[in-house]
């Protein structure tokens, strides 16, 4: 585990034409804490969540991680951030279908540089430690979409990241399976000291979490941490 910092969006805006995805979006997501990111269709949720994890840099305002600014980096080095602080899960395990589970997870270790046999014992080590170790050899279309979603958290946690960016984890499988999924990645993060910044529909999904932060037209309405906006009721 290493040491890892705060998670700060500051002023974030974002636009597309006429229409506002950010209008000014201020967050503070402390090391290690769970956070869940709800409201409406179309309210700007993927848009932070993409802000907060480089993926895409707003037009305005700024984004830093242990306090250096992340928003204003050059292309390679916010690509080598996203290999080395964070994780991603997202809705369809994104897996690629041709390789093994073990070569999936070895993957991001590799493109950052460890030898092969290296990244193979240490994806080896994940998936026995979320209880998929026998499934190593498997492709993803050899597994039913529960484990293929623990394969795809293995390969978010692998290189054991500060934040764990999950857009709706659960959002593909049943309701048992996504219970567990969830429960597998609140516990996941947990024990490795990650954040997690999870964009959800699902209550479950939400109050499972730390924390839930509100958004609409691009704005935070409402925030369960007594520090935030609806406390010091600048909320709308
Ligand atoms: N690439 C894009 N081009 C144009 N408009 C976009 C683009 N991405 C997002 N938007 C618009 O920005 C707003 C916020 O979108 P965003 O995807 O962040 O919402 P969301 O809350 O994640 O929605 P959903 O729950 O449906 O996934 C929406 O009005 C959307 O149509």
């Amino acid at each position: 585990m290493s040491a890892h910092g705060e998670l700060r969006g500051i002023s974030l805006q974002k636009h597309y034409g006429s229409t506002v995805a950010l209008g000014g979006v201020d967050i503070a997501i402390p090391a290690g804490q769970t956070v869940a990111i709800v409201g409406p269709s179309g309210s700007g949720k993927s848009t932070l969540l993409h802000a907060l994890a480089a993926i895409q840099a707003p037009d305005a305002g700024e984004v830093r991680l242990g306090g250096e600014r992340v928003d204003d980096l050059t292309e390679g080095q916010r690509s080598r951030l996203r290999r080395t602080e964070f994780g991603f899960l997202f809705q369809f395990n994104g897996l690629l279908p041709e390789l093994s589970a073990l070569d999936n997870v070895a993957l991001p270790l590799m493109l950052d540089g460890k030898s092969r046999r290296r990244a193979a014992k240490t994806a080896a080590d994940w998936l026995n430690w979320l209880g998929i170790g026998d499934l190593a050899d498997n492709r993803p279309g050899e597994m039913s979409g529960g484990q293929a979603q623990r394969v795809a958290l293995a390969r978010a946690l692998v290189i054991e990241p500060a934040v764990v960016f999950a857009d709706e984890p659960t959002g593909a499988l049943d309701q048992a399976t996504g219970a567990e999924t969830l429960k597998t990645l609140l516990t996941s993060v947990k024990q490795r000291g990650a954040s997690l910044v999870v964009v959800t529909h699902d209550a479950n999904v939400a109050q499972a979490c730390e924390r839930v932060v509100e958004i609409q037209d691009g704005r935070i309405i409402a925030d369960s941490l007594p520090s935030g906006p609806l406390a010091q009721g600048a909320a709308a």
